[in-house]
């Protein structure tokens, strides 16, 4: 089912164009990757997508705007703020609790939930800041899945994690992804989790844009003309 119809997207700043004629669409529990060099305007259209800056040519048309719920992982970076809170009040941060210093019934028990499904739980009790790289950006995407979205940005979620760290990362969230009929968009550099994760593409290059099934994916001319994939 299609949330999201891109048609025609052109922003220019300056009286230069980042992009022209890009087309593409969002489908409920898919995942679209978000591809292209560093700097040709991914978060941009992040960004535009979420009505935050205006679009110089065509329209997003979204389906159901009113039901949803989009949430945001950032890249994590090795020397990203860490407060000194344990893991589970460190997710629980995202909560909208106004001046209420406890937590309700519900919002326990879809704290616990959410640990659990990240992979959290045995260590809730141990501080953030004490965390490995893996941990943390877990307990990021932990943040983001409490708010319960239906959709979910992951901006280079994975990018300075090890194999061990990012295949774990995204198996939590495919997994939620099936269960919840979450819709990801995942920008990133990395081929290996787009081909394994990802439905279908989206490709930003000066030149012009491509969206297509994963499948097609030309990997070969993306090595070659990408300086920034690995
Ligand atoms: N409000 C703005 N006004 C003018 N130029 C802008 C504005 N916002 C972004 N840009 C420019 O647009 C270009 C695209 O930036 P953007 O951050 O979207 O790229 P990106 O593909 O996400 O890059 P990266 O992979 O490095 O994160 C950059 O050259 C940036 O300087």
């Amino acid at each position: 089912m299609m949330i999201l119809d891109g048609k025609n997207i052109g922003i220019k700043f300056d009286n230069r164009w980042l992009y022209q004629k890009v087309d593409f669409q969002l489908n409920q529990a898919h995942n679209l990757a978000l591809i292209g060099d560093n700097g040709v305007g991914k978060t941009t259209l992040i960004r535009a997508m979420l009505g935050k800056i205006p679009l110089t040519t065509g329209e997003f048309k979204w389906y159901d705007a009113e039901q949803h719920k989009i949430a945001y992982v950032p890249q994590y970076r090795p020397d990203m703020q860490a407060f000194p809170l344990r893991i589970k009040d460190f997710v629980a941060l995202t909560f909208d609790q106004g001046l209420r210093p406890w937590l309700s019934k519900e919002e326990k028990s879809r704290l616990q939930h959410i640990l659990e499904i990240t992979n959290l739980t045995n260590i809730a009790e141990q501080r953030i800041d004490r965390a490995s790289g893996g941990e943390r950006q877990r307990a990021y995407l932990a943040q983001a899945l409490v708010q319960n979205p239906n959709i979910l940005i992951l901006d280079e979620a994975t990018a300075n994690l090890d194999n061990v760290a990012k295949y774990g990362l995204m198996d939590v969230v495919a997994a939620y992804q099936k269960r919840y009929q979450l819709t990801t968009i995942m920008v990133s550099h990395d081929i290996d989790i787009m081909q394994r994760y990802a439905d279908e593409y989206l490709l930003l290059t000066k030149q012009g844009s491509e969206y297509g099934d994963i499948t097609q994916l030309d990997i070969a001319k993306l090595r070659e003309g990408g300086e920034s994939f690995v």
